[in-house]
């Protein structure tokens, strides 16, 4: 829940873009592969939560692909801060500069090389994350069966209530292209911000959201294109295109998707999600009906007249619907 408290040390500053100041860690989680911080006012000498999170990406070294640990982490994170209440908006990002060669990314989509042939295989406790490819095949954890739950990853954003905003610092490549197409709103480095999807290339078919809702943001032909050629692009072509929805430099990324947020939390909650859920309902079928009903019912909870249906049960009593006429 939200706080306010005596200024905190500052947390470490995880990325080039990441400012210390406007964020602490959260509590109680001991990521590998993910951070996760709260926005903070620090303002007045007191410490006050924002209604904003960051989660990023924190593996730079390999362009932030994930592994299966690496999407547990985000699934925790992410339903986290679905269930924190006072929480209007999230920031998914990568971290960076990769250490070793300087270059950025948002996510790369799928670990490589621990791909078995039923999924994303886990590691073995204590595997080593720098250990050449033939080792790292070798801890891979037999007792465990391959995952691909970055789609359910893929399902929690599209359905959780809160805006999630894509900000891409570098590569958006494989599954990392289909995460920016799921997350609501996205804005790119003008400076290194780079498309590709490379599903096709290396065997691999995002055949849901990654392609189908791509299609249908961007239009039919230009999604055929991105994945049937595979041709890198770049983030002004990104929001021409109508892949993100705006253009930032590098260093302005994080200022820009924190105001996007502040905007955000201005607006009415129950609109937001109300909005976020009509988007979704006719490209998600009955899935979609259901998550926009399931919000319909609590607007009829809170009124007199289900009030009175529960009332009239509890009591053990007929119903009076009498107050409560047939609108039209
Ligand atoms: C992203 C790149 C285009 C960047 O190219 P660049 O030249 O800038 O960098 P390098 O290629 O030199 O990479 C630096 C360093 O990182 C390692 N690395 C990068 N990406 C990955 C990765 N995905 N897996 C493992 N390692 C990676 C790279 O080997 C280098 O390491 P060194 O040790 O040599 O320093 C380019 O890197 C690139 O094309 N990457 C691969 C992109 C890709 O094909 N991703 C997988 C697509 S499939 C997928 O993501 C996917 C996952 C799922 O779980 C699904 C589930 C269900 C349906 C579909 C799914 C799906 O499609």
């Amino acid at each position: 829940m939200a706080r306010v408290m005596r200024v905190s040390n500052l947390p470490n500053r995880v990325s080039e873009t990441f400012d210390p100041h406007v964020w602490r860690e959260v509590e109680g989680f001991h990521l590998t592969d993910l951070t996760y911080h709260r926005g903070v006012d620090r303002s007045g000498g007191t410490e006050r939560d924002l209604p904003v999170v960051r989660i990023a990406f924190d593996r730079p070294e390999v362009r932030n692909a994930f592994r299966p640990h690496t999407v547990d982490e985000l699934f925790r994170t992410l339903d986290h801060a679905r269930m924190t209440s006072d929480v209007a908006a999230v920031i998914l990002t990568g971290n960076g500069p990769s250490p070793k060669d300087g270059g950025w990314a948002f996510c790369s989509g799928g670990d490589q090389r621990i791909r078995g042939r039923d999924g994303y295989r886990y590691e073995t406790e204590g595997a080593d994350d720098e250990a050449p490819l033939a080792q790292r095949r070798e801890q891979i954890d037999p007792a465990r069966a391959g995952r691909l739950h970055i789609l359910e990853v893929q399902r929690l954003i599209r359905t959780m209530p809160k805006v999630v905003i894509a900000a891409v610092p570098g590569w958006a490549a494989g599954g990392g292209h289909s995460l920016n197409v799921v997350c609501d709103l996205s804005i790119a480095s003008r400076q290194h911000a780079r498309f590709m999807q490379t599903d096709a290339n290396v065997g691999s078919f995002d055949a849901g959201y990654g392609s189908a809702l791509l299609a249908r943001q961007i239009g039919d032909k230009r999604a055929r294109e991105i994945f049937f050629l595979a041709r890198e692009y770049d983030a002004e072509t990104a929001e021409r295109w109508g892949v993100v929805n705006e253009v930032a430099d590098h260093d302005q990324l994080e200022p820009l998707a924190l105001e996007y947020a502040r905007i955000i939390a201005t607006k009415s909650p129950q609109a937001v999600r109300m909005l976020k859920f009509a988007f979704n309902l006719a490209d998600d079928g009955l899935a979609g009906q259901q998550v926009f009903a399931g919000e319909a019912t609590r607007l009829a909870y809170m009124t007199d007249e289900a009030v009175e249906g529960r009332d009239a049960f509890l009591e053990r009593r007929e119903p009076d619907w009498s107050g409560f006429p047939y609108y039209y």
